[in-house]
């Protein structure tokens, strides 16, 4: 079988004193979306912050396209082709909709061909995915609203053409009509730039609908995986829900 674009053996990862994630496996075939669900404080976006190298590995290993990244900070591994949009999003509320997403070409630093990439600017992909950030280009990111600012998160991420998009639960906050954009604009990507993603997602329905594959976690462990294909979401829901 080829190799995972991103494996994590045994990862483990702490606040101080404090163990948050304990002995962590996890594959993502590349081409594949993944959801990863839980409970409120389960560990979901501590997991996401140790993929993208803010929160240390204490145990275990992660590799990203079979290279050993497990002691690379978030600069490298951003550079290595790893997209993280936050939950919040964390646009900057003083830089407009274009120089939010100028910020993401950071990432192409340091990359062959990257000095090229910077030059040319944000690529014309971005704007097709998400036509109103066209439109808003010159608005503050502040004024957005939380559909527009997650069209622009994910733009964002997408600008230092990542292999591997990251997403912290990017329905929080959102309109249902937003959600389909949402939806729609993220199967394009996996479609039509072959970016694989992971998700961490409360909103079940959206999960399913998205993802290929689950992995619920429980206490800072992962404790069951399966396929959206293969079995419901309400089968899945007591592990989830309060
Ligand atoms: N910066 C931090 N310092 C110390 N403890 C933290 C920190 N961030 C999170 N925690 C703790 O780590 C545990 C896991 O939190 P995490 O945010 O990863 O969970 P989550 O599953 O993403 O939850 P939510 O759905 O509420 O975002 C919780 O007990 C939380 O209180």
């Amino acid at each position: 079988m080829a190799e995972p674009l991103l494996k994590l053996d045994g990862v483990a990862t702490s606040y101080g004193q404090s163990q948050v994630l304990w002995d962590i496996d996890l594959d993502v075939p590349a081409g594949s979306a993944v959801a990863l669900i839980g409970r409120n404080g389960v560990g979901k976006t501590t997991l996401l912050k140790t993929i993208i190298g803010a929160q240390r590995l204490t145990a275990g290993r992660m590799t990203f396209q079979g290279r050993d990244v497990s002691a690379l900070g978030p600069h490298q591994r951003a550079r290595a082709g790893i997209g993280f949009v936050p939950q919040g999003r964390h646009i900057f509320p003083h830089l407009t909709v274009r120089e939010n997403l100028e910020t993401g070409l950071s990432a192409l630093a340091g990359r062959a061909g990257g000095a090229g990439a910077i030059k040319a600017g944000i690529p014309d992909h971005i704007f097709d995915l998400f036509p109103k950030l066209a439109q808003i280009s010159n608005r503050k990111g502040g004024v957005l609203s939380g559909g527009e600012q997650q069209q622009l998160a994910i733009g964002r991420a997408l600008a230092g053409q990542s292999s591997l998009l990251l997403l912290d639960e990017p329905t929080e906050g959102i309109q249902p009509s937003v959600v389909q954009q949402i939806e729609d604009a993220l199967r394009r990507v996996r479609a039509e730039l072959g970016v694989t993603v992971l998700i961490v997602e409360q909103y079940l329905d959206f999960a399913w609908s998205f993802a290929d594959s689950y992995r619920v976690m429980q206490r800072g462990r992962i404790i069951r995986a399966g396929s959206t294909r293969e079995e419901t979401a309400a089968e899945v829901a007591h592990l989830v829900n309060i």
